[in-house]
């Protein structure tokens, strides 16, 4: 049973475009199950909401008092979960009564589990295939969850298929054709299929789940997701999760939800986990990579993601920090799908320390050991930059992430920490180290030069375009870079 709720009714949403998130205070896993009166139910049945707000604290409860049967608990401890995080808490026992749940809670604190232990629970008491398809804005995404899925119901079972753009179109026609239980995927792809791949239908479907619902609106998926819906049997349920949910999104919820409850732990906007230490570097934008090579120096040995904006940023700094002897490897979206899921293989093997992104790698990925997060470019919205930052610090540990703010980038900087409600310290850089790399990294930087100019023209060689012609629904589902 969630905690008893006190009915109150509260203004309707606001109808602009800001954002409803949702980051606890207390950060952890463990944290936040002893967190206390943050979380909030309220029904969404109608345009004008009520909210309905947790009067008291929930008592914590193991995952079987949530109700979950036995051998979901047992991979629950398999897995080394203790007791269910807050979001488990809350949504678990909604979902297991059959309830369209939209989840928000920080980056971090479980929600896959809160969603995926519902549907294997469901599946167990009637199995069928096609039973559940979870839509995620990137295939790395789509990957993980399908690995979340099959760890969890490894006693039980459970088949998955990963239908995700890059990769090939009949190996996962014979996937469909094995009739998995749970399906992952992108959609773009997830469309070619229903449209090009014969005796696949989801007309059966009981369970479909949007993870980083808002990012799947943001991207133009919009329309696909329309037809997507479409095709997809009334009688189901819903779950939206994410940890930042705009209201872009509550018009979505009314079209593809029936009578949905918001689960929300939450404290305040954007608030960031307690174990995120923060800071902001005010440098001059022709000093960044010197900056960033020493603070590289400076957390040697641990596990980080710098984060760029555009993909000849990614690329030229994997080349730069090579050349001076990190081991630095590039993620974006115009690699191959295989040398996108390569880099991750390996950065999450720790073969290599250094992750270089662009916001492919923003949403969703679950890396424990990534120490901290460095906001080379900063992202051009609050959001992205939450989930950025919540690369780093999940499920308990700690994490730091520094952004890079130069004389251009101000504005964008305080729209981030009005976002955040709070200013942030400025890291304390020793100088005269830094400048002591001056040569070295001008160096590396003209070699880096070079390295571009033979990958370009091996990309161009390849008869890439990134610019003519209408984006393919693969291109949609590459995601950002
Ligand atoms: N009850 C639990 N106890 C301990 N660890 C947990 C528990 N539930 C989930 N985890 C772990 O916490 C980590 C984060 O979970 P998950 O990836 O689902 O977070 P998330 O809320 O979806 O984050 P994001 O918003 O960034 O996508 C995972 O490694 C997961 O295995």
């Amino acid at each position: 049973m969630p905690a008893v709720k006190k009915r109150k009714v509260a203004q309707e949403a606001p109808a602009d475009d800001s954002d409803v998130s949702s980051n606890d205070s207390e950060g952890t896993p463990q944290a936040e199950a002893d967190s206390e009166a943050n979380s909030q139910v309220s029904e969404e049945a109608t345009p004008a909401a009520a909210d309905i707000e947790a009067a008291q604290p929930a008592a914590k409860k193991s995952f079987k008092e949530l109700g979950i049967i036995e051998s979901l608990c047992e991979a629950c401890e398999t897995m080394g979960y203790k007791a269910p995080t807050p979001i488990q808490s809350e949504s678990i026992p909604l979902a297991l009564q059959g309830r369209d749940l939209i989840g928000l809670a920080e980056t971090g604190s479980g929600k896959t589990a809160a969603f995926a232990l519902p549907i294997l629970q469901a599946l167990m008491e009637k199995p069928q295939p096609f039973f559940g398809l979870v839509l995620a804005p990137t295939r790395e995404l789509a990957v993980q969850i399908s690995q979340a899925f099959e760890a969890l119901g490894s006693t039980i079972a459970v088949r998955t298929a990963v239908i995700v753009g890059g990769m090939d179109m009949v190996s996962q026609s014979i996937a469909l054709g094995k009739k998995p239980h749970i399906i992952v995927a992108t959609p773009g792809r997830l469309m070619d299929h229903l449209e090009n791949t014969r005796g696949f239908s989801l007309r059966s479907l009981k369970y479909l789940v949007m993870d980083e619902a808002d990012r799947l609106l943001d991207l133009d998926f919009g329309p696909l997701l329309d037809k997507i819906l479409r095709v997809l049997p009334k009688e189901r349920r819903t779950f939206l999760f994410s940890a930042t949910l705009s209201s872009k999104v509550e018009s979505l919820q009314r079209a593809s939800l029936s009578n949905p409850l918001r689960v929300s732990v939450s404290s305040s906007k954007y608030q960031t986990v307690s174990t995120l230490k923060q800071a902001f570097l005010l440098r001059p934008h022709k000093h960044k990579d010197i900056y960033l090579v020493y603070l590289l120096n400076e957390f040697a040995g641990q596990s980080a993601i710098v984060f760029t904006r555009t993909v000849h940023e990614t690329q030229r700094l994997a080349f730069l920090l090579r050349t001076l002897g990190f081991g630095a490897i590039p993620l974006h979206g115009q690699l191959s799908q295989s040398a996108r899921l390569g880099a991750l293989g390996k950065f999450r093997s720790r073969s290599r320390d250094i992750l270089v992104a662009t916001d492919v790698a923003a949403r969703g990925l679950d890396i424990p050991s990534v120490d901290v997060v460095l906001n080379f470019d900063l992202p051009t919205d609050s959001k992205t930059y939450i989930h950025r930052v919540g690369r780093t610090a999940r499920a308990g540990k700690s994490g730091v992430a520094i952004s890079f703010v130069t004389q251009y980038d101000v504005e964008i900087w305080q729209r981030i920490e009005g976002a955040l409600g709070k200013k942030l310290d400025e890291y304390d850089a020793a100088k005269d180290e830094v400048m002591v790399l001056a040569e070295r990294v001008s160096d590396a930087q003209r070699y880096a030069i070079m390295e571009m100019k033979n990958y370009d023209e091996k990309r161009g060689a390849r008869g890439r375009n990134k610019f003519g012609g209408k984006r393919s629904r693969d291109e949609m589902d590459k995601d950002e870079g």
